[in-house]
């Protein structure tokens, strides 16, 4: 229970755990929460010693996790052909990680789209069964065409489960056809196959596959293997994102920014929309930062992006240096645009900033372009301009384009 507790405190923190010793407590638990979303349990309680806790937690509709000190392969196989989410053995620490992190997966896997390719309906039927006790978000396909079809409906499928021995297009081939679109870094594939042939594991990765079951499998195999792969997407995903943040506010870096704009650019020339572009310099910042410390200095920094993403959460923005942050706003002509700035660098002096010494308030002066045809350096160029005559001019002010510049 102390180790279970710890875990909780550091790997469910935003969630609300509740823990019984009995299966009295239990029931209490449940008639005073009625929004549990899943229930790791031991099989092995004062009151209930024969996982009577099973069923009761079952009947209520909440996905079961079973920690266990004993490892009885007869009650294992009655337990998961019974429906639990997995029969997990208090072997080692982390048995028990592992039943935290498939209580955490349990919240979100229905965000997870899992596409299920096989001919076989009751194979189809039986992987379904298996992935929505984890509360997937299940997509079946019944040959390889279909699989494309169903790529094409949904393609932010995360996970493609795919049989070998298929008519009209073999589970190579399919995996060969999806790869074309679709890369490692966003979706995974799973390879199954009946055959005893043990290279077919190798052609499927080969092929692009990221993994490979032989069937028959355990349920307990298969759901390591799918957590394992898709935690592995996760896991690149976070890399691209901290990849592209500023460490200290959390806002797009200046890279990110350059290549995410080039899209924000396209759609605005698609559909014939004005993009406006902002470049925003907070003022006397090497005065801050002399006055009142660099520590100082960054909480200011942090502050302003705050604000930032308060104000300007619809668009593309971002810290492209020291103390000076872009903004692209899609469908803004020059004044809206500029209205908005402005709107921003009111909230922003309007917010007194706290330090050991009492409080001051800071601000920033910005420049505002529009165009519609115009790359995003000279946008920058231009607005740069903008943003040197507002310092010039006294700071704390954005300015615009002439009007007939717009
Ligand atoms: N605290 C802190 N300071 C930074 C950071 N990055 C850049 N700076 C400082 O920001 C200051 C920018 O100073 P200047 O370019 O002279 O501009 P300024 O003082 O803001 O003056 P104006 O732009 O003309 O209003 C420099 O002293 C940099 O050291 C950072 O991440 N944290």
């Amino acid at each position: 229970m102390r180790i279970l507790k710890h875990l909780a405190s550091t790997r469910l923190s935003s969630t609300d755990t509740v823990f019984t010793q009995s299966f009295a407590e239990t029931k209490q638990a449940f008639c005073q929460n009625s929004d549990f979303y899943a229930a790791i349990v031991d099989l092995n309680l004062p009151d209930a010693p024969n996982g009577e806790v099973v069923d009761f937690v079952m009947k209520q509709g909440i996905p079961c996790i079973v920690l266990t000190g004993d490892f009885d392969e007869r009650r294992r196989k009655q337990l998961v052909d019974g429906g639990v989410v997995d029969y997990v053995v208090k072997e080692s620490r982390h048995a028990y990680h592992y039943a935290m992190k498939l209580a955490r997966r349990l919240r979100t896997n229905h965000e997870i789209k899992v596409l299920v390719v096989d001919d076989s309906a009751m194979s189809r039927k039986h992987i379904r069964n298996l992935l929505e006790r984890q509360l997937y978000n299940v997509i079946e396909a019944e040959d390889g065409f279909d699989a494309i079809e169903q790529m094409s409906i949904h393609p932010d499928v995360r996970l493609v489960i795919t049989d070998f021995e298929m008519p009209n297009m073999d589970g190579f081939k399919l995996v060969n056809e999806i790869r074309r679109k679709f890369d490692k870094r966003g979706l995974a594939i799973i390879g199954l196959s009946s055959q005893e042939s043990g290279i077919l594991s190798a052609q499927f990765i080969k092929h692009g596959a990221n993994d490979f079951l032989n069937k028959p499998f355990y349920p307990e195999e298969f759901y390591c293997r799918i957590s394992q792969n898709l935690e592995a997407i996760e896991l690149i995903e976070e890399i691209e994102d901290s990849a592209n943040r500023d460490y200290l506010t959390g806002l797009y870096n200046r890279r990110a920014f350059f290549e995410f704009s080039k899209q924000v650019l396209r759609d605005g020339w698609a559909h014939s929309v004005p993009v406006s572009f902002s470049l925003i310099d907070l003022d006397n910042f090497k005065h801050i930062n002399d006055h009142y410390g660099h520590a100082v200095g960054d909480y200011v920094l942090k502050r302003f992006a705050e604000v930032m993403q308060r104000y300007c959460e619809k668009f593309l923005f971002a810290r492209v240096g020291g103390e000076e942050f872009a903004l692209i706003m899609l469908g803004l002509d020059n004044s809206k645009a500029l209205a908005l700035v402005d709107g921003l660098r009111q909230a922003f002096v309007g917010q007194a900033i706290e330090c050991d010494g009492g409080t001051f308030h800071a601000s920033f002066s910005g420049g505002v372009v529009t165009d519609l045809n115009s790359n995003i350096d000279a946008l920058y160029n231009r607005a740069d301009e903008l943003l040197y005559r507002a310092k010039e001019a006294g700071r704390n002010m954005v300015l615009g384009q002439e009007p007939d510049s717009d």
